[in-house]
C-alpha cells in the first residue's frame, strides 16, 4: 500500500497531529536524564511509548541522536521500532540533499527496507536543484514509502533563498511546490511526496499554489509560535492534508507520562478543528 494511503488511512483512524521527537540537551535536563545515551534513550523510548500509540505520525529529529555518535543511531533504531510497533508512521526528519549518487546512498539509508534504520518517510532539501532529490522520491515510490521535500521553512532565514524569484519569475519555493505537485498527478487518495510549509511562514507577497495532492507537513506549530489560525490564514481551503507537527511544546509536559499524553491530545484537539477536504 503506497505512503500516501497508509498516511490518509491514519488520518482517518487517529486524527492529523504529528509529534516530533527532538531530545534537546535542556529538554533531557528537565526531564532530570543525563546528556547521554543512557538518557537519549530514556527520553525516546518513553516519548514513543506514551505517544506512538495515539498520534499517526512520529518525528524524530535525527541531530538529537547523532550527537550522541553510534550509541545515539542505536538508540534511533530503538525508537524507530517502538514507534512502529505502536502504529504511528516515522517520519525521520534528516533533511537529506545530495548529488543524485549520493543522494542514492541516503536512500538506500532511510528508505530501503533491509536497512537497519528505514522508516516510512523522510524529509529531503532540494536546495541542490530539485532532481538532486530525484533517487530519494523513486527509492520512496518503489518500496512504498514516503518523502517531505522543504518549500518554505519555519526559521526566520527561509524566506532568503525559497521566496526569491526565478528566471520564469516563480519563486523557488513555488517551483518546489509545482515539482512535486507533477509527482503527485493523478495518485489517490493523495500522493506519497509532501511538502514542508512552516506555520510561521510570512504571508505577505504572492501566495504559492499549495494544491499538490501530497501531505503539507507544517512545523513551526507550537513552541515557535505559529497557530492554528496561521494555518487557516495560510492555507484556507486549499489543502486537505495538513500535517502539524509540534516537538518541544509536547515534550516539555514530560516526564510524567500522564501530562506528556494530555499535552499531546491538547495539541491533537486543537489541530482537529482544521477544515479535512
Ligand atoms: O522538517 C522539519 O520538520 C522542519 C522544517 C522547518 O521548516 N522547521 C522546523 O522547525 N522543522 C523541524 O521541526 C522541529 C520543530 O521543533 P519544535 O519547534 O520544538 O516544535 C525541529 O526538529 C525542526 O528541525
Amino acid at each position: 500500500m503506497t505512503f500516501g494511503r497508509r498516511l490518509a488511512d491514519a488520518f482517518d483512524t487517529r486524527g492529523r497531529l504529528c509529534v516530533g521527537i527532538d531530545p534537546h540537551p535542556g529538554l533531557l535536563d528537565a526531564w532530570g536524564l543525563t546528556d547521554s545515551a543512557f538518557g537519549l534513550e530514556k527520553f525516546a523510548l518513553t516519548a514513543a511509548e506514551v505517544l506512538a500509540g495515539t498520534v499517526p505520525v512520529v518525528k524524530p529529529q535525527s541531530a538529537f541522536f547523532e550527537r550522541h555518535g553510534s550509541a545515539g543511531i542505536a538508540v534511533l533504531e530503538r525508537t524507530i521500532a517502538a514507534c512502529r510497533e505502536l502504529g504511528a508512521l516515522v517520519l525521520l526528519d534528516v533533511k537529506r540533499g545530495d548529488i543524485g549518487s549520493t543522494a542514492q546512498a541516503y536512500a538506500d539509508a532511510y528508505l530501503h527496507p533491509a536497512s537497519p534504520l528505514a522508516v516510512d518517510a523522510i524529509t529531503v532539501s532540494p536546495y541542490l536543484g530539485f532532481g538532486s532529490v530525484q533517487p530519494m522520491i523513486d527509492t520512496a515510490l518503489a518500496h512504498d514509502r514516503g518523502v517531505f521535500v522543504l518549500a518554505m521553512t519555519s526559521n526566520p532565514e527561509g524566506p532568503q533563498f525559497q521566496q526569491a524569484a526565478t528566471a520564469d519569475g516563480r519563486t523557488v519555493a513555488a517551483t518546489v511546490l509545482d515539482e512535486v505537485a507533477s509527482q503527485n498527478a493523478g495518485a489517490e487518495p493523495l500522493g506519497s511526496v509532501g511538502v514542508v510549509v512552516g506555520a510561521t511562514v510570512p504571508r505577505e507577497g504572492v501566495t504559492p499554489s499549495f494544491d499538490v495532492n501530497g501531505p503539507i507537513l507544517v512545523p513551526g506549530y507550537g513552541a515557535q509560535g505559529g497557530t492554528v489560525d496561521d494555518m487557516r490564514a495560510l492555507f484556507g481551503d486549499a489543502s486537505p492534508w495538513l500535517l502539524p507537527s509540534s516537538s518541544r511544546e509536547i515534550l516539555q509536559a514530560g516526564p510524567d507520562r500522564e501530562a506528556l499524553h494530555a499535552a499531546a491530545v491538547r495539541a491533537a484537539d486543537d489541530v482537529a478543528g482544521l477544515d479535512r477536504r
